[in-house]
């Protein structure tokens, strides 16, 4: 089994050297806990494995999945750069001190005040559309500004329809069709474009879909680079790889995976005589994925027509199963001996039937007030949870050789209205 689990002799979930109960004892619950150590391995193995086949190779760590300051820091410390979507993501990675230079940003249906303020921050802009190219234009001075473009390289996978960003149906990037011509036009409004991206979706672990991907968008920067004289600095393939989230399923075998992929890269370059640019990758479930659990207390055991475990947290606190009807392996961290003994759905503490983080589960006798570990909650958990149903966003903990320390406060039921206002009419 590769789901990253293990066990102390107290035969309680051990996460980075830290006993599963005692966090909780300390911590209270719903508690995110992230494993230091387990980001820092993830992050020099995907580096490690593509620079070994080509040196001038970079990371760029997608922070939408866990905008965690500490994570964040980690992986600053780790060298790695930052893709960032929104002008808050670079806002943050600007405070932890990443430089401009290390930050691509890749937004979507963005605003001028938004592409300025991201300029001004130093940031690479990588553009969207042509409308945001001609906006652009008119709100900074593109005189030898270094931009890239998103390309659509007609190939999409993910683990959910919602999860797939390339392809006809995606309103992500230029038209591989189009791209001579838009590269073209931002040289005429005097940028100097120097890269090319593309990202065909999320959560995939089938090594084929990148090989197409990566074939295609070479194409199309080889056609760019004959036709509209553009000399990559860099070529950027995305995100997109996948972990293990059922006992069944297999990490990639990276070490092939980046073999295959570099030569491929290299082929290409070699196809329509262009040099070397910096190879960029930009995982964000791979480096933090499976480095964090969440940790959730059981208040209540109910047999009705189904069997129902139900915790303190919900889909407000981790969205993906009901959102993507994702699985997330659960153990019962306080007893991780115990046997399997039967079937039951562990519900959440939001009022929709949808809130459920499993159903029909293989589980051990589960009791009020065990302790459940809901697995590889590292990605798209705390970033995509809410208030809703005015529940405070849960608290985070960070481990760091088995020690401790809250990372972020569980929220009050004062932060639930903060920042709203009740006109004085209402008074
Ligand atoms: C542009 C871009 N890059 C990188 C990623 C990271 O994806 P993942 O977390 O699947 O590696 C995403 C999310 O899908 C993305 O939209
Ligand atoms: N939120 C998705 C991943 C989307 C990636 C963003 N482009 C998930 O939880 O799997």
């Amino acid at each position: 089994m590769d789901l990253n689990i293990k066990v102390n002799d107290k035969n309680h979930l051990d996460i980075g050297g830290a006993d599963a109960c005692d966090i909780v004892e300390e911590f209270g619950t719903p508690t995110y806990v992230i494993d230091e150590n387990r980001i820092r391995d993830n992050y020099n193995r995907f580096y490690n494995a593509f620079s070994k086949y080509y040196p001038d190779f970079k990371v760029f760590y997608a922070c939408k999945a866990n905008t965690n300051l500490a994570v964040m820091k980690i992986l600053e410390s780790e060298g790695c750069c930052i893709d960032a979507v929104s002008p808050g993501e670079v806002h943050i990675s600007k405070m932890l001190g990443f430089s401009g230079d290390r930050i691509l940003f890749t937004g979507n249906n963005i605003t001028n005040d938004e592409l300025k303020f991201v300029h001004d921050e130093g940031a690479v802009l990588n553009i969207d559309s042509v409308s945001a190219l001609k906006r652009l234009a008119k709100i900074v001075d593109p005189e030898g500004l270094k931009i890239s473009f998103r390309v659509n390289p007609m190939v999409g996978a993910g683990h959910h329809d919602h999860c797939i960003t390339g392809g006809v149906m995606s309103k992500f990037g230029i038209m591989g069709l189009e791209a001579v011509e838009v590269y073209s036009l931002a040289k005429k409004l005097g940028f100097t474009p120097v890269g090319m991206h593309s990202h065909i979706g999320s959560g995939i672990l089938d090594p084929e879909p990148f090989k197409l991907a990566i074939e295609s968008t070479m194409d199309i920067a080889g056609k760019v680079h004959q036709e509209a004289g553009i000399d990559f600095e860099f070529v950027d393939f995305g995100g997109g790889v996948g972990i293990p989230y059922t006992p069944d399923e297999k990490l990639l075998d990276l070490d092939k995976f980046a073999e295959i992929n570099i030569a491929l890269f290299k082929e290409k370059l070699e196809e329509f005589d262009m040099a070397t640019p910096t190879m960029y990758l930009e995982p964000g479930r791979y480096l933090v994925g499976d480095a964090s659990v969440l940790l959730v207390s059981v208040n209540s055991v109910k047999e009705s027509y189904r069997k129902f475990i139900g915790v303190d947290a919900g889909f407000h606190t981790l969205l993906r199963p009901a959102m993507y009807d994702s699985y997330h392996h659960i153990v019962v961290a306080n007893r991780m001996d115990a046997p399997i003994t039967q079937k039951v759905d562990i519900a959440g503490n939001v009022c929709e039937s949808g809130d459920l983080f499993a159903r029909d589960r293989l589980m051990p006798d589960v009791e009020e007030n065990d302790v459940l570990a809901i697995l590889n909650a590292g990605a798209y958990g705390f970033t995509m949870s809410s208030n809703y149903n005015s529940r405070p966003l849960a608290s985070e903990v960070l481990i760091t050789d088995g020690e401790a320390n809250l990372v972020r406060e569980r929220e009050r039921f004062e932060d639930l209205y903060d920042k709203q206002i009740i006109p004085s009419h209402l008074k």
